[in-house]
């Protein structure tokens, strides 16, 4: 069997000399969809922070595709979205403009981007139902369509390991199950994700594992229970058989 995708071993972070994170021990195995759950400040955000290398670690450790994360180079098959859009004021830009930024790590510098660049961004952008808007600027979208730009900027870049902050926070609930559609797609292929929710809602179905946090230690590891009227996708995400196989191998 593969190294766990991350793993998080007595990890401790401070922030602000205040200890925010005690010892957690935690790992995502390959093809897992792992959801981190707790109240308000009890520490989701900055774990997925930590893995993304977005916070020091004060103490303990992190792999990634069992590589210790000091020495790991192979951000690409890391794609993170933050919690939310942060900057959408400044020059305008369009849809296609920032899901094509998801590819930058894929791109020699200074050349146009390839055809497989290309294909790559509006596969990402068709994903998530963005495709007639692809040349509209994000600034005309609802924040739930903002939200997708994000994932679909972080998919673009055909990462292994999709981490997402609070995807579905202020989405109603139809953009919601947009958004469970495009992530059932991403998992088909046995890609990984780990996600930070409030409230699972039509995810509930595709999680295979929760972790919960209270004031920064771990308190449950295992499978969550699926609330009832959540089941509205077939817990089927591993059984792709006959599925069309999009580009990369993606199913689509
Ligand atoms: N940069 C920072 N400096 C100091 N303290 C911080 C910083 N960022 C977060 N914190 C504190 O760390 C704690 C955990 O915050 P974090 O955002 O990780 O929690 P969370 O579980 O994601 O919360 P929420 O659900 O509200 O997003 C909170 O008490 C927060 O105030």
């Amino acid at each position: 069997m593969n190294a766990p995708v991350v793993e998080a071993r007595h990890l401790t972070v401070e922030l602000g000399e205040r200890p925010v994170l005690h010892e957690v021990d935690f790992h995502v195995n390959e093809g897992e969809v792992v959801t981190l759950l707790g109240a308000n400040g009890s520490g989701k955000s900055t774990l997925v922070r930590a893995v993304a290398g977005l916070v020091p670690v004060t103490s303990g450790e992190i792999t990634l595709f069992g590589q210790p994360q000091r020495s790991f180079r192979a951000w690409k098959r890391i794609g993170y979205v933050p919690q939310r859009l942060t900057a959408t004021g400044g020059v305008p830009a369009t849809v296609r403009e920032v899901v094509s930024s998801g590819r930058l790590a894929h791109r020699r510098p200074f050349l146009p981007a390839s055809r497989a660049d290309r294909d790559a961004v509006e596969w990402a952008i068709d994903l998530v139902g963005l495709s007639d808007r692809i040349n509209d600027g994000i600034q005309t979208l609802s924040g739930g369509q903002q939200q997708r730009v994000l994932i679909a900027r972080a998919a673009a870049g055909t990462p292994d390991l999709l981490v997402l902050d609070e995807p579905n926070a202020g989405l109603d609930w139809r953009s919601q199950e947009a958004f469970a559609r495009s992530l059932r797609t991403f998992v088909a292929s046995g890609r990984t994700v780990l996600v930070v929710l409030h409230d699972m809602g039509p995810l509930a179905p595709l999680v295979d594992r929760g972790v919960v946090l209270d004031a920064g230690r771990v308190t449950h590891d295992g499978p969550l229970p699926v609330p009832a009227g959540a089941a509205g996708m077939p817990d089927d995400h591993r059984h792709t058989t006959g599925e069309q196989t999009g580009p990369f191998g993606w199913i689509s």
